[in-house]
């Protein structure tokens, strides 16, 4: 039996930054995992996907851009972009990650994790080789999530492209169908769109549907300026692959779409199914219920006997993003350390161990052409919450920055305000290369600025972020 101070399950970037926030508050931590280390952010999802995005979105734009236009005459060079993405994943070579782990003090354990009883659980090894493992104060499951697979009649045997498959493929092929209208579908359509596929995508509602419905419109008509076949309201009744490989969807009223690949984007479901969590009571293959120290929630609606039960990132569903995770899991890797050396918890909203942004001001990019960048809550949402909100919408297209930055720029950015409180409580910008201005909305948000403070807050002319001088002087200066 090996004995750690922390065990974490899942080396993914959530689960590296619990052992590592738990490591240096001093306590003795090891770091299972199943696959590589560094997980799917690293290898499957994050980065191989924005390196996919990169190069064709920099081409488009200078294509625009009258002098560089002149000069970028050829196509977009495919393999060099997929090369460029193998380097992003280190070739699917986790060294780097482990040299890492091992330089932050943390024992890595190569293997997939099974609790076999309270603080307890049971490693095997790739070539089979099974450890007892366990924890003297806690442990963290980070296993992530995986995607999900609709329930479409012939898809599971026509060999379905995830976002592994997406983001990992070595070649584009050259028809290709995406089920699902979320960001992953987004994304990988522009991308593959980018690459010179046929790309005909599904949704069966608006794009991005969780969005300000204007960024789903926008991004719509820009990925069928692309050339993408986007037929919204619509889910596929049957899909199969014949004999001859080639991929064929039905759709209602007979139609068929034939591609080479499927892939399926249509949501995650949590890493739990194999973990034996029935040993401890728990639901396994659900989602794992968090508070917001990210302690492990019981079917009592408490956390379990002992409070050493954590759950950081996708798994537990809060905000199936990196950069979140990874602030939960700095809270939770502190909380665990705090609660080892009985030292107080700071567990008050907007404490050093919750993770309170989760609730109402989680940011989000979405790379598409162009690109949404998002925090807090839309319009809609703050009004279902009982907010008495004031929408204020500006054509980013008229800011003297952004037309210096693209001829013809395009997109809108809409803030809205709470009325009571006087404070921003959700903001969304969809334009060309607005993912970097997100963060001054993000610090508006969590920091609940007042907007008359907001006068003062100056934006550089000529930038694009004197948007927000135009949300202002639209939304009034005598309302604020
Ligand atoms: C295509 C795509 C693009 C994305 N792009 C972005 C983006 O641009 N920005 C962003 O913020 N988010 C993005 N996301 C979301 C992001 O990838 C996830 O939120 C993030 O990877 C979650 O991290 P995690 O550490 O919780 O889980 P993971 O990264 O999935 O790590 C979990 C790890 O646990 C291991 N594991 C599972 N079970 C066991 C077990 N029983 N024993 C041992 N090990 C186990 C797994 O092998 C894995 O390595 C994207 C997702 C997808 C699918
Ligand atoms: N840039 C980024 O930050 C980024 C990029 C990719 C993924 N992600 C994360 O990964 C998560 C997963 O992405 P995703 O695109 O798979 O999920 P998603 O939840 O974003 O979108 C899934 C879409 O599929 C639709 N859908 C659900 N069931 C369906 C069915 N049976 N048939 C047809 N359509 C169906 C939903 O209505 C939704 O529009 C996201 O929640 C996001 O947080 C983030």
């Amino acid at each position: 039996m090996q004995e750690f101070d922390v065990v974490v399950i899942g080396a993914g970037a959530v689960g590296e930054n619990v052992a590592d926030r738990a490591a240096q508050g001093g306590l003795s931590v090891a770091l299972v995992e199943a696959e590589l280390v560094g997980g799917e952010c690293s290898y499957w999802a994050c980065m191989p996907s924005k390196a996919l995005l990169r190069s064709a979105t920099v081409l488009r734009e200078a294509q625009r851009l009258p002098g560089a236009a002149q000069a970028v005459t050829g196509e977009l060079d495919v393999p060099a972009v997929f090369a460029r993405r193998n380097s992003f994943t280190s070739d699917w070579d986790d060294a780097g990650q482990v040299e890492w782990v091992v330089g932050a003090g943390i024992d890595l354990i190569r293997g997939h994790a099974v609790f076999t009883g309270v603080k307890e659980l049971l490693v095997t090894a790739p070539d089979g080789t099974r450890t007892p493992v366990r924890a003297r104060h806690a442990i963290a499951v980070s296993t992530g999530s995986a995607a999900l697979l609709p329930d479409i009649p012939g898809l599971s045997a026509a060999r379905p492209w995830t976002s592994r498959d997406a983001t990992s493929a070595k070649q584009a092929p050259k028809r290709l169908l995406v089920v699902g209208g979320g960001t992953v579908g987004v994304e990988m359509a522009t991308a593959y769109a980018g690459f010179g596929t046929a790309v005909t995508l599904l949704s069966r509602g608006p794009l991005l549907a969780n969005q300000e419905p204007f960024a789903g419109d926008l991004v719509t008509e820009s990925l069928r300026e692309l050339g993408v076949d986007v037929r919204l309201g619509v889910s596929a009744e049957r899909i199969e692959r014949g004999d001859d490989g080639v991929v064929r969807a039905t759709l209602p009223g007979g139609e068929i779409v034939e591609a080479d690949e499927v892939l399926v984007a249509i949501g995650r479901t949590p890493r739990t199914g194999d973990l034996g969590l029935e040993t401890l009571g728990l639901e396994p293959g659900a989602w794992l219920d968090v508070d917001d120290t990210m302690l492990v929630q019981g079917p009592d609606g408490h956390a379990l006997e002992g409070e050493w039960l954590y759950a950081t990132g996708d798994v537990n569903h809060r905000a199936l993003l990196t950069h979140q995770g990874k602030y939960q899991a700095r809270a939770a890797g502190d909380a665990i350390a705090a609660r080892a050396k009985g030292l107080p918890v700071d567990d008050a909203p907007w404490g050093r161990h919750v993770a309170t942004a989760d609730h109402a001001s989680v940011p989000q990019v979405t790379f598409s052409d162009p690109e949404v960048a998002s925090v807090g809550l839309t319009a809609a949402a703050a009004e279902k919450a009982g907010l008495r909100v004031r929408v204020v919408d500006y054509e980013i297209g008229n800011v003297a920055g952004a037309s210096v930055h693209l001829d013809g720029y395009k997109g809108t950015a809409r803030m809205v305000v709470d009325e009571d409180r006087g404070v921003i409580v959700g903001a969304t910008f969809v334009g060309a290369d607005v993912a970097d201005l997100l963060h001054s909305a993000t610090i508006a948000v969590v920091g609940e600025v007042p907007v008359k403070r907001l006068w003062h807050a100056v934006p550089s002319y000529p930038t694009i972020s004197e948007v927000w001088l135009r949300l202002l002087e639209t939304y009034g200066r005598d309302s604020a």
